[in-house]
């Protein structure tokens, strides 16, 4: 068994989606008065991110998250405890002012190639049949929190070795994606 501990998800093992799953909540880590949001949908481009600005458990060095309309979002409870980690970010990640959870991340500049898409965590639902992790991203970034640069290759191996291929920036086909967008704002692409 590896010593390296990359996330509770990555570490145990994970199943993949449920078929036809329709989503679930996510809740917060206090023990009472949990901040809940619903999820009406199942996840898209779930995936680990090393970066140090997405929530990670406890001693874990790698976020999982995944993206879902944000029209499928709506806290269902307590959410008088959340509050925008970094309002100046072009993701808002909306925490837990108590246990600082982060229960999603929305991103309000209509002019981002992913406005529309809100991030979330789903290890914090009860329910199981979320989609499975697919890729690692900014898997360099796990560096400037601290991970000893000797320990990349090793870590880089673990990804693999699970299944997610290890990327220093988003995966191509999402990278793609955000150059295609800056194209059709230059007017280099057709619009539509
Ligand atoms: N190396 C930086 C990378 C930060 C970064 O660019 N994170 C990505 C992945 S979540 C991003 O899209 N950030 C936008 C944001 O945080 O608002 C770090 O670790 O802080
Ligand atoms: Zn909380
Ligand atoms: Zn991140």
């Amino acid at each position: 068994m590896s010593t390296l501990k990359l996330h509770p998800v990555l570490d145990n093992g994970f199943q993949p989606a449920a078929a036809n799953f329709t989503g679930g909540t996510l809740q917060c880590l206090c023990a009472t008065d949990k901040v809940e949001v619903r999820i009406d949908a199942q996840t898209l481009h779930n995936h680990a991110c090393g970066c140090s600005k997405c929530w990670k458990p406890q001693n874990a060095t790698f976020a999982v998250i995944a993206v879902v309309p944000r029209d499928k979002v709506s806290v269902t409870a307590h959410g008088e405890k959340l509050a925008i980690v970094d309002e100046t970010a072009t993701i808002q990640r909306h925490a837990c002012k108590q246990c600082h959870a982060h229960l999603f991340g929305r991103i309000e500049n209509k002019d981002h190639a992913f406005y529309g898409l809100d991030f979330v965590h789903t290890e914090l639902s009860p329910q199981s049949g979320w989609a499975a992790p697919g890729f690692a991203a900014f898997v360099s970034s796990i560096i400037e929190t601290g991970t000893p640069p000797a320990q990349m290759k090793a870590i880089r191996e673990r990804l693999r070795s699970i299944g997610l291929e290890p990327y220093d920036c988003l995966s191509p086909d999402l990278m793609d994606a955000l150059a295609t967008h800056v194209a059709k704002q230059k007017g280099l692409l057709p619009a539509a």
